[in-house]
């Protein structure tokens, strides 16, 4: 008998399996360029079709992320926002009606600093399905896992390329669904792609019955289509953080917001595979 899941991001793979879609998992730097403004992106986000939603905790050393988001990440810790403030804001969008699931996506260290306990308690309280870590040591990885299981969340892995016989290791025992890293380095908005990137996901598939979904340098509607062909979900970052940075002075401005959260709309829909 397989447990009913009540976890909305597990409900939201199934639903777009039976219907043979590919999930669209836009990132947002939380509090970027701030927090009012990011509950109105949230809702442009979900009217143009993305289906889950990365929410991004920012950091001041992000070291996995490339100039967009570490700028994205500025500007949000200049208005002093934390990984609290970044699950209050899920809880607030899912009040306004928001039906996405929600990844929290922090470093470890501002995990830490909240101390273990607390944070998953504060997850469950804030409607968060799905948690992403993507320094998280090795060694932490099993006490972490338990306790996402234990509070009903995904703690989802993240595979590089370079993981290859690791590949086994790291999926075993994961939830949600796994994190195919298409490229090396950095994030960032990229025109080609780790060369042998869909035997990597390929070999990831069959490491796992979990949806794959992939993720790094994707920021055009044709690269979502070409990995929306063989994953089950399509991660876009730095290209929309880039959107919502070019948008700033009109977000700014009461006469012209609208106009600027349309452009965010815009420039998100033309992505949905
Ligand atoms: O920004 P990109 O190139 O579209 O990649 C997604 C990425 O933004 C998001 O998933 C992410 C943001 N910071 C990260 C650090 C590591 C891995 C992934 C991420």
């Amino acid at each position: 008998m397989t447990t009913e899941t009540t976890n909305r991001m597990d409900l939201v793979f199934r639903k777009l399996k039976a219907e043979g879609r590919t999930a669209l998992i836009p990132f947002l730097t939380v509090g970027d360029p701030d927090l009012e403004t990011t509950l109105a992106i949230i809702a442009e986000l979900e009217a143009a079709g993305a289906d889950i939603l990365e929410l991004g905790v920012p950091y001041s050393d992000p070291l996995a992320d490339g100039p967009v988001i570490q700028r994205a990440s500025t500007r949000a810790l200049r208005g002093q926002v934390n990984i609290r403030t970044c699950m209050e804001t899920a809880l607030k969008a899912r009040q306004a009606g928001s039906q996405l699931p929600f990844i929290l996506f922090t470093y470890y260290n501002p995990v830490l600093q909240m101390g273990l306990d607390n944070f998953f308690a504060e997850l469950d309280a804030h409607e968060i399905s799905g948690l992403i870590i993507p320094d998280l040591p090795i060694e932490e990885a099993e006490d972490m896992r338990s306790r996402s299981r234990a509070a009903g969340i995904n703690l989802v892995p993240l595979v590089a390329p370079t993981s290859s016989e690791r590949i086994a290791r790291i999926v075993n025992g994961a939830s949600g669904f796994v994190y195919c890293v298409s490229s090396l380095g950095v994030t960032g908005e990229r025109s080609s792609f780790h060369e042998g990137v869909d035997a990597f996901i390929q070999s990831v598939r069959e490491a796992t019955d979990l949806p794959v979904a992939v993720g790094f340098g994707i920021s055009t509607g044709e690269q979502v289509a070409r990995f929306a062909k063989i994953c089950d979900g399509v991660v876009v970052g730095s290209a929309i953080v880039r959107k919502v940075e070019d948008v700033i002075p009109l977000l700014d401005s009461p006469s012209t917001r609208q106009a600027g959260l349309l452009q965010i709309r815009e420039f998100v829909a033309q992505l949905k595979p």
